[in-house]
């Protein structure tokens, strides 16, 4: 007979997904305290970049008031460095959320994942950084070649969207990858999607940026939305899964959206109060496409035996699927051999605080089941 059991968990990050993250980890909190076979989950640290919660002791923080408390909070800044040695004292299993986009934290993955901490993380940073770093973590963790902790990153591509479950799931049933295509951007699909609608109309350019951002769809700086580099982080992450050694998001073609006389500018706020003045330069590309009864969208695309990766704008007939897509809607693409020439599709929500937490949460269940 199994008995019951206590998960320790530590946040990093309450922005718009680790706000959503903490009522989805109450509510999993009850339910799981409820099973046959209760599991008891106690938040023990909680961060953000400011502010640091925790106790020396282990004593379970109270959700209830988790924000105000954090705010309050008076305590020192924790390095990542040191939580690894705080988290690794646990009496109890720690799964460590991170929910920041910092790449200093995530390379501390490896170090945690030895000490035996869980990782599950929307954060694309360690995943698309070097392909050493890539190696270390999966050295290191126990769903690696590791017995370390698990890891788990479901929300770093399509935010909740099955998409690398799938992935690994094709591969390791024995499946050929020959090609990944589609939309994975949540904030270009909606920009495109709303600027330059099918059947014409649409916002001006800055204006669709500015909502996409006030709908939490971008990054913390939307300028790493714009400049490619999202869609060709989660790129890296889906060739890397289907076993290309790619080296960096740089090392291949990644068309940039920032106006050449916008790369100098210092903040995100100083980028987004000047992006008005290059509205005539999407326009122009918006008459140019419908001159030839087309729409323009930001694609990616990953062709496995040649290595080939790219991400930039094309064109599409109105007719196509992805011209038709809808709000922040990811559409991805899997051309395998066993599905020939109809793709596996998967086609959602690829952006937006609740539908990431709902990965996120959903690799904590992961983890949950994987623990001993
Ligand atoms: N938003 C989305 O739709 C999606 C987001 N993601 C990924 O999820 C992650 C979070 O995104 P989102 O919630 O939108 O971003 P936000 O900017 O809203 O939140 C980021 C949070 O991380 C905190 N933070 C940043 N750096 C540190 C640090 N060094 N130490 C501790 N805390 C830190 C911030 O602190 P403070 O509050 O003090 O600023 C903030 O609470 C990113 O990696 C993003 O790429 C993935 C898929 C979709
Ligand atoms: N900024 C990203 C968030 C999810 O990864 C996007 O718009 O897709
Ligand atoms: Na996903």
């Amino acid at each position: 007979m199994p008995t019951p059991r206590q998960v320790y968990v530590a946040v990093i990050g309450v922005g718009g997904v680790g706000k959503c993250f903490l009522n989805q980890f109450q509510a999993l909190r009850t339910r799981m305290s409820q099973a046959r076979t209760p599991t008891y989950l106690d938040l023990i640290f909680v961060s953000r970049s400011s502010k640091v919660l925790f106790s020396e002791s282990f004593r379970p923080l109270n959700l209830d008031t988790i924000e105000a408390d954090l705010n309050n909070s008076k305590q020192p800044i924790l390095e990542a460095s040191a939580l690894v040695e705080y988290l690794s004292t646990a009496p109890e299993k720690v799964i460590l959320v991170d929910n920041t986009s910092s790449l200093d934290i995530a390379r501390q993955y490896p170090a945690f994942l030895r000490k035996g901490i869980s990782i599950v993380t929307p954060n694309k940073k360690g995943f698309s950084d070097s392909f050493e770093l890539w190696e270390d973590m999966f050295a290191a963790a126990s769903n690696g070649t590791g017995n370390g902790g698990y890891l788990f990153h479901e929300s770093t591509v399509g935010a909740g969207l099955p998409v690398l479950s799938t992935l690994k799931e094709l591969v390791e049933t024995g499946d050929e990858v020959t090609k990944i295509e589609g939309v994975f951007s949540g904030t270009m699909s909606f920009l495109f999607n709303s600027f330059m609608p099918v059947g014409g109309g649409g916002g001006s350019f800055a204006a669709e940026v500015k909502k996409a951002k006030d709908l939490g769809y971008t990054e913390p700086d939307p300028r790493d939305d714009l400049n490619g580099l999202d869609v060709a982080r989660k790129l890296t992450i889906l060739a890397r899964l289907a076993g290309l050694k790619i080296q960096n998001p740089t090392s291949f073609p990644v068309q940039s959206l920032i106006p050449k006389e916008l790369e100098s500018c210092t903040s995100g706020d100083d980028f987004m109060a000047r992006l008005p003045e290059f509205d005539d330069q999407m326009e122009r590309l918006k008459q140019e496409a419908a001159s030839e009864g087309k729409v323009v969208r930001f694609v990616g695309s990953i062709d496995v035996a040649s290595q080939n990766v790219k991400v930039g704008l094309e064109k599409f007939d109105a007719s196509h699927p992805i011209a038709a897509l809808k709000g922040s809607d990811n559409i991805i693409n899997f051309y395998t051999k066993r599905y020939g020439s109809n793709p596996l599709i998967i086609q959602g929500a690829g952006a937006g605080g609740e539908v990431t937490a709902m990965g996120v949460t959903g690799d904590v269940l992961k983890v949950l089941r994987s623990l001993n």
